[in-house]
């Protein structure tokens, strides 16, 4: 059967112009000479579309989009992403759904059965779970080959898989339903965003369950940055053997024309049947210690590398989501241009590498800001970088801001010395200017905090924390050091320049300052970040891994005092398994203290 992955990148809310894109697709599939078009999940509307769900219009024009699509997709079953009013008055009001368009028609309706919430996804919120009888999740479909019966599914619908999901499992499992009253293709319309590793972990997952039943599996992914998660596309299809087939892109729209062989069942009646011991006894599930972290994205351990070892591949695969994150940001939000404070250090400079590698050197503005304590160095790094990148550069030294600053409050700071005060006021001056520029000439200000910093506060509020998009701020400095060489090597010279990346790390804020004088080196704070928020191991444990105990201590508190900054921080790309923000929901007025 010749069917079409229509792995397209929608923008959350715009029904008309995600519509649009549909019919687009749907033109190319038939060209093509496709038998079933398949779009990703909620695709009419974008995913996640989170509280634009609550407002009764919102649902009312995704509804009109369903019909109005399927009285254009004549001659070709397309299956399509959207949101159904639940007719049961019980239970949340809405289904995440798929719709079978045939004929000009909707022909059928099939509803998500698990929906996560947990990290970044909050279904539960919104949409009841669908399906009581497996049956109604069946489709019949006619190829050149003749009629398939295809199991409807919904991206968290597969991921339940005992063998590799072992913290927590549903109780249902969807994917074994629809098999055992004779599925003979299963398709999963999905919106799985990106993680670093987690494509590896998804093919594995997948062929697992291919395997697991012996059918082959059209996975459609959606592509694209909406806020602050990156969906990396990369549909694929699976044969019954678990053998990957079909590849799409990573980090790109694509039109993927498969052709998948559906092995007929020989007695199609016959269930399959779940495992003897499925679902398992509660007494067989993780004990109630073991929430934390529980399907945060999926386990940790099995998708994260080590933070000190990164394979090209992974490195490779972050920049490209940063790059679409950030541009698809800045796009869907009506900017063309950035701007951004270069200070000569790596921060600055990977951020203004993803920069102009997403919308061209030509839109983005550099600006070094002098301080009486920047060094030659770092400003003449700043003017190499943006030469090397060919950015627009401009330097506006704040020595008489600040300056102003000082004289303007020294009645009211009389007697007291001077202190982290004076050295935020040099921070707060370049949010100053940099805001000033964002606001007349309309460039979007990116903020170059990273992961690392943003956790123990090392970042001033109103000052280097200005800004609409904190491009790195999931990524821990360790990953950033290791990013800047990638890019270098993949440009084949020197773009960021060595010295940024050798250079010892230092704020400049006072006379040589570095960031060691109040932090572990980085590979210390980066490793206990690492279990600390992603794996959510608490300090007896990481102690236990050999990290020395003051620090560990230090560290924590430092990374659960600085909420309330973290809380007030422009949003960030996640692109690890744990990223500040949406998906880690702490309370800043607490005293807990693990
Ligand atoms: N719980 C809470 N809820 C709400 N607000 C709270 C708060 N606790 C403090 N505050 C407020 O926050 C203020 C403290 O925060 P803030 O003004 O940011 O200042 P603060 O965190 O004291 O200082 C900034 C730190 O970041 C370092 N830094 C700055 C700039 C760049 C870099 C770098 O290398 O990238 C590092 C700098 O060396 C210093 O250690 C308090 O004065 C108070 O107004
Ligand atoms: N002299 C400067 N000129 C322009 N921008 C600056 C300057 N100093 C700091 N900034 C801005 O503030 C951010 C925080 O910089 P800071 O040097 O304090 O810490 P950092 O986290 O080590 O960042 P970086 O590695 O970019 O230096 C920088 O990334 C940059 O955007
Ligand atoms: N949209 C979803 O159901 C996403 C959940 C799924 N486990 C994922 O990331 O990939």
């Amino acid at each position: 059967m010749r069917i079409a992955l229509c792995q397209i990148n929608p923008t959350v809310g715009d029904i008309a112009g995600n519509l649009t894109k549909h019919l687009e697709f749907i033109a190319a599939a038939r060209k093509a000479g496709a038998e079933l078009a398949v779009f990703p999940e909620l695709s009419l509307l974008g995913y996640p579309p989170k509280d634009l769900l609550l407002k009764r219009s919102f649902v009312d024009d995704s509804l009109a989009a369903l019909e109005e699509l399927a009285g254009q997709t004549r001659g070709l079953d397309v299956i399509v992403g959207y949101a159904d009013r639940n007719a049961n008055p019980v239970g949340r009001p809405l289904h995440n759904a798929v719709a079978l368009l045939r004929d000009g028609q909707v022909a059928s309706r099939h509803f998500k059965t698990l929906l996560p919430t947990y990290d970044v996804f909050d279904e539960s919120r919104y949409f009841e779970p669908g399906r009581r009888d497996e049956r109604e999740n069946l489709v019949e479909v006619t190829s050149a080959e003749g009629r398939h019966i295809i199991g409807m599914s919904i991206c968290e619908d597969l991921w339940n898989d005992e063998q590799l999901i072992a913290r927590r499992l549903y109780h249902e499992n969807p994917i074994a339903d629809l098999m055992s009253v004779g599925a003979e293709l299963l398709v999963n319309a999905s919106a799985s965003p990106f993680v670093l590793g987690k494509h590896a972990f998804r093919l594995e997952l997948f062929a697992a369950q291919a395997r697991r039943f012996g059918k082959p599996i059209v996975y459609v992914n959606q592509v694209g940055g909406n806020d602050e998660l990156v969906f990396d596309g990369n549909s694929v299809v699976i044969d019954g053997s678990g053998k990957l087939i079909a590849t799409g892109k990573a980090f790109g729209e694509d039109l993927l024309i498969a052709e998948v062989g559906i092995p007929k069942l020989l007695k199609p009646t016959e269930p399959i049947g779940m495992p003897a011991d499925y679902p398992p006894p509660l007494s067989a599930m993780p004990a109630a210690s073991a929430y934390a972290g529980e399907r945060t994205d999926m386990r940790a351990d099995r998708m994260l590398s080590a933070p000190d070892s990164y394979e090209e591949a992974d490195l490779e695969a972050v920049f490209k989501a940063l790059v679409l994150g950030l541009r698809d940001y800045v796009h869907k939000t009506g900017f063309k241009s950035v701007v951004l404070g270069l200070s000569g250090g790596i921060d600055s400079a990977l951020t203004a590498a993803l920069a102009a590698e997403a919308f061209g050197p030509e839109k983005v503005v550099g600006v070094a800001m002098p301080s009486k304590f920047s060094s030659d160095h770092s400003i003449g790094d700043a003017r190499d970088l943006a030469k090397n990148l060919g950015l627009n550069f401009h330097t506006i030294p704040i020595k008489d801001v600040h300056a102003a600053f000082e004289s303007t409050l020294a009645g009211v700071f009389k007697g007291l010395a001077p202190d982290v005060t004076e050295e935020n006021l040099q921070a707060r001056s370049r949010g100053v200017i940099l805001m000033a520029i964002s606001n007349k000439l309309n460039h979007l200000l990116l903020t170059t905090g990273n992961k690392s910093e943003l956790a123990v506060g090392y970042c001033t509020l109103y000052g280097d924390m200005c800004g609409g998009l904190a491009v790195i701020s999931d990524v821990p400095k360790t990953l950033v050091w290791e990013l800047s060489r990638y890019y270098n090597r993949s440009k084949g010279r020197e773009m960021i320049p060595q010295s940024s990346i050798d250079k010892v790390p230092s704020a400049e804020l006072r006379p040589n300052q570095t960031d060691q004088d109040s932090l572990p080196p980085y590979e210390v704070l980066d490793g206990i970040l690492f279990r600390y928020v992603e794996e959510e191991k608490g300090p007896r444990q990481i102690i236990a891994e050999g990290f020395d105990e003051a620090t560990v201590n230090r560290m924590i508190r430092l990374i659960d005092r600085s909420e309330y900054k973290r809380r007030q921080a422009a949003p960030g790309l996640k692109v690890t398994s744990r990223a500040f923000g949406f998906g880690r929901r702490m309370p800043i007025a607490q005293r807990y203290s693990p």
